[in-house]
C-alpha cells in the first residue's frame, strides 16, 4: 500500500526549479532517506508530500487523496525543517496541548522516556537547549500514533549522543509497523536507519535504491596526484585540475592505482581518501548525463 506519492511532480518558485518531474512512492512499512545536499530540493518534495505546498505541475498523493485534505493528513506526524516552540510553555503542556488532537495519543511519560525528556517534563521550553527543542519538535511528530512520518533533517544540530537517541526512537517506531519518510545530508545517518535511499540532485531523482546500492555509487573515491599527463585509465568517473594537482574520482581506487603503477607514468606525491558526500553527488550527476550506451 502506497501512503506517499509523487508522480513526474515540478515546483518552481520564480524562476528558480526547485523539483524537476520527480517521481517518488513511500509504501507501508518502509524507512526511507531521502539524501542529497543543499538546495537539492528535499524540504521542497517533503513539503509537496505533506501538503505545506501545491506543485508547479504533476500530482501528489497522501493516503490515497490531496495532502491539503485535512482527512489525508490524519494519520501523518511531520517535523519541518525549522520549528518554533511556545518559550513560556512547559515541555509537558506542549506535549499535552498536541496530544488533545488526537483520539489515541501516546502517553506523555512515555513519550518523553521515548526521546530522552522525561526530566525536562515541568521545564519551559525557552529554557531548553537547542538539541532538546529539536528533539522535542520530533517527538510531537509521533504523539497521535502515525502511520506515516515524515521528518525534514530531523538530528541536525544535534550532539552525537542526541542523535543516536534519536535513531532509536525512529528505529523502534519502524519496528512496530510504522512508515518513516526523512531526510538528511548526512550518509552516515541514512545508513544507519533506511532500508531504501532517494538521492536527490538539483531538483531531480539521481538514485533511488538500497542502502547497499546507493553505497556502492558514493563510495567514490579521490585518488590525488602531481603527473604531467594522466593516462586514459578504466573506472575513472571524473578527472579534476586544481592548482597544480590531478585528481581521478573512481570507485575502486585499488584498481585505479594498479593501473597507474602499470602505465608507468611518472608520478608524485599519491593520495587517496574518500569523496564527501558532495563530490559523490557529482560524480552521480555525471555518470547520470553520461549517453546510454547504444
Ligand atoms: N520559498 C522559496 N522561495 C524561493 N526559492 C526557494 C524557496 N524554497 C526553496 N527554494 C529554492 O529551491 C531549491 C530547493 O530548496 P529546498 O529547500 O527544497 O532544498 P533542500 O534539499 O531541502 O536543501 P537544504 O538541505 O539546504 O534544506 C533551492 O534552490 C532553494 O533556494
Amino acid at each position: 500500500m502506497i501512503l506517499a506519492h509523487a508522480h513526474r511532480v515540478s515546483r518552481r518558485y520564480g524562476t528558480v526549479l526547485a523539483l524537476d518531474e520527480v517521481d517518488l512512492d513511500v509504501r507501508a512499512g518502509e524507512l526511507v532517506g531521502l539524501l542529497g545536499p543543499n538546495g537539492a530540493g528535499k524540504s521542497t518534495l517533503i513539503n509537496l508530500l505533506v501538503g505545506l505546498r501545491r506543485p508547479s505541475s504533476g500530482r501528489v498523493e497522501l493516503n490515497g487523496g490531496d495532502p491539503r485534505d485535512p482527512a489525508s493528513r490524519r494519520q501523518l506526524g511531520v517535523t519541518p525543517q525549522e520549528t518554533g516552540l511556545p518559550g513560556t510553555l512547559r515541555v509537558g503542556e506542549v506535549v499535552d496541548f498536541v496530544s488533545a488532537h488526537y483520539p489515541d495519543p501516546i502517553p506523555r511519560d512515555e513519550l518523553l522516556d521515548r526521546f530522552g525528556l522525561g526530566a525536562q517534563v515541568r521545564r519551559q521550553c525557552g529554557g531548553l537547549s537547542g538539541g532538546q527543542k529539536r528533539r522535542l519538535a520530533v517527538a510531537l511528530a509521533f504523539v497521535g500514533r502515525p502511520r506515516l512520518v515524515v521528518l525534514d533533517e530531523p538530528t541536525t544540530g544535534l550532539d552525537v549522543e542526541a542523535r543516536h537517541a534519536l535513531w532509536d526512537a525512529i528505529r523502534a517506531f519502524h519496528a512496530d509497523g510504522g512508515t518513516v519518510l526523512l531526510s538528511s545530508h548526512y550518509l552516515e545517518e541514512v545508513e544507519a536507519l533506511a532500508q531504501r535511499v532517494v538521492v536527490i540532485g538539483k531538483g531531480r531523482v539521481l538514485a533511488d535504491d538500497s542502502v547497499d546500492a546507493i553505497r556502492a555509487v558514493v563510495g567514490v573515491r579521490r585518488v590525488s596526484l602531481t603527473v604531467d599527463a594522466v593516462p586514459a585509465l578504466p573506472g575513472v568517473v571524473r578527472t579534476e585540475q586544481v592548482d597544480g594537482r590531478t585528481h581521478l574520482l573512481t570507485a575502486d581506487a585499488d584498481q585505479l592505482v594498479r593501473d597507474l603503477v602499470a602505465s608507468g607514468v611518472a608520478f608524485r606525491n599519491l593520495e587517496v581518501r574518500p569523496t564527501s558526500l558532495e563530490e559523490a553527488f557529482l560524480a552521480i550527476t555525471t555518470a547520470d548525463a553520461e549517453p546510454a550506451p547504444a
